[in-house]
């Protein structure tokens, strides 16, 4: 950083339009110079060399021909350059979103918040009168557009969504400071299975290095908050028993994004013991709902039926269906909560641990898995189009055949009792769809 900040602040000066450039008296002088010395010709070729190489540098950090690309080179800008100016008019902003309604109400960092369950969720905190302060990075990975349209959704719900990136440690530090959070609601991600063949990098910088960096703001915090954080199931990676539960093996991960949520499950436990953080990890299985996420198959199946694309429906080798235990927002969300409720404080303080603290996993999921076939028929009945399918073996991209979560101690634990179906959830879903689309799809960049 510090060797390209001179660079990029020299760039920062280099006109866009050249043609449009009035150099001051002085620099047409030198150029001048430089044109007409004979002496000085070589530094000139020399100078041009080095500034064109540098436009060149500039069009290729600025290209967004490669979203990978640039996904991966935003979250690196966002974890190296300097914080946004921090005023105080920032920090009074930043303390009256996360201030309670009430004495007893939890202050809270959602991490994510304008991704969809951290909207969700920051939206369920708010309406019971918790106060929220939202975190979030807007990265490329799909549409900004719907992130900053959550965005707005949450303002207008009294939310403030910082733009930052959990890796930015000065500004972690500068939120904390702030606020004496009570409790972190960690949904901040790179989410997606598939995608982490195409940019593996992403899922490391954010699930893990992310998740130590938060971590690390909390054990220095003083009171520590309580973390609940969003998990996988796709921990539970090629498992054969069904349906899965917290005690089962996980240890073979299917894709990257599940060992790094494993990973994450296993810096949990250390913070845990040395540090003494309160820690509650939520496996989530195959979320969906309204402001969902454009990567995921039951909103981009949507998308491709109304618009009469083909989509791919995966089976497995033995022509089996594969089957997911698809879980609505607003249930997840229920178990969100509960889970805040239901932690326990922190034991440390200041990055030192006084005591044992609480350490748990839950699964969140539905309990009835459907196949993928299944979802799709009942798409096609709520959008009146006959989907283009195709049936095709799963490709070897990190997708597992089935899921299915045994709820029992969630259930027991904190209440957890899912009571959306598949059919109900779509619907609203759709309903959602249509009226932020239209029925004819328009802009949507995945
Ligand atoms: O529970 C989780 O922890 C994960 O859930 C979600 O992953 P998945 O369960 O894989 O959901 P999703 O991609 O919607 O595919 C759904 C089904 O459609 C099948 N599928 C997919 C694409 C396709 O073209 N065809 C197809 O049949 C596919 O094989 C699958 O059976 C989150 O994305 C992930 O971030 C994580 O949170």
């Amino acid at each position: 950083m510090t060797q390209l900040k001179p660079i990029l602040t020299h760039l920062d000066s280099i006109p866009s339009t050249p043609g449009k450039f009035k150099p001051d008296k002085s620099s047409t002088y030198n150029l001048y110079r430089l044109r007409f010395h004979p002496t000085l010709f070589p530094r000139f070729t020399l100078w041009s060399f080095f500034f064109i190489f540098f436009i060149v540098l500039l069009i290729f950090f600025s290209s967004p021909t490669n979203p990978t690309a640039g996904n991966s080179r935003r979250s690196l800008k966002n974890s190296l350059s300097p914080s946004p100016a921090l005023g105080p008019n920032w920090e009074h902003r930043v303390r009256a979103s996360a201030r309670p309604r009430s004495k007893t109400g939890f202050t809270v960092l959602v991490t994510g918040a304008a991704g969809f369950v951290g909207t969700h969720v920051s939206l369920g905190l708010k309406r019971r009168g918790d106060g929220v302060l939202g975190l979030d990075n807007f990265n490329q990975y799909y549409d900004i557009g719907l992130k900053k349209a959550r965005q707005g959704l949450l303002e207008r719900s009294g939310i403030m969504v910082v733009e930052g990136d959990i890796n930015d440690v000065v500004l972690l530090r500068k939120l904390f400071d702030a606020v004496a959070f009570t409790h972190v609601m960690h949904m901040a991600a790179q989410a997606g299975v598939r995608y982490a063949m195409q940019n593996s990098g992403s899922y490391v910088h954010s699930n893990i290095a992310g998740f130590v960096s938060l971590l690390e703001a909390c054990k220095m915090a003083n009171p520590q908050p309580s973390i609940v954080w969003a998990s996988s199931s796709s921990v539970y990676g090629l498992n054969s028993k069904v349906p899965f539960s917290e005690n089962d093996r996980t240890d073979q991960p299917a894709s990257l994004y599940a060992a790094t949520k494993k990973a994450g499950e296993e810096i949990a436990h250390t913070y845990n013991h040395i540090y003494g953080l309160s820690i509650t990890g939520l496996r989530f299985f195959t979320v969906y709902g309204p402001w969902g996420r454009p990567d995921m198959a039951y909103f981009f199946f949507t998308k491709d039926i109304l618009r009469g694309k083909e989509i791919k429906i995966f089976e497995t080798s033995d022509h089996g269906s594969v089957a997911r235990d698809f879980t609505y927002v607003d249930d997840v969300v229920k178990g969100c909560l509960a889970a805040l409720d239901t932690a326990k404080k922190s034991t440390g303080s200041g990055g030192k641990k006084k005591g044992a603290a609480q350490l748990r996993i839950y699964n969140l999921g539905n309990t009835k898995p459907m196949p993928v076939g299944r979802l799709v028929s009942i798409l096609e009945k709520l959008l009146k189009v006959k989907a283009k399918k195709k049936v095709i073996q799963m490709p070897r991209n990190g997708d597992v055949p089935f899921t299915h979560a045994n709820i029992t101690l969630a259930h027991t634990e904190l209440g957890y009792k899912p009571t959306t179906d598949l059919e109900m959830g779509l619907k609203k879903f759709v309903k959602w769809y249509v009226s932020y689309y239209g029925s004819k799809k328009k802009k949507s960049s995945w």
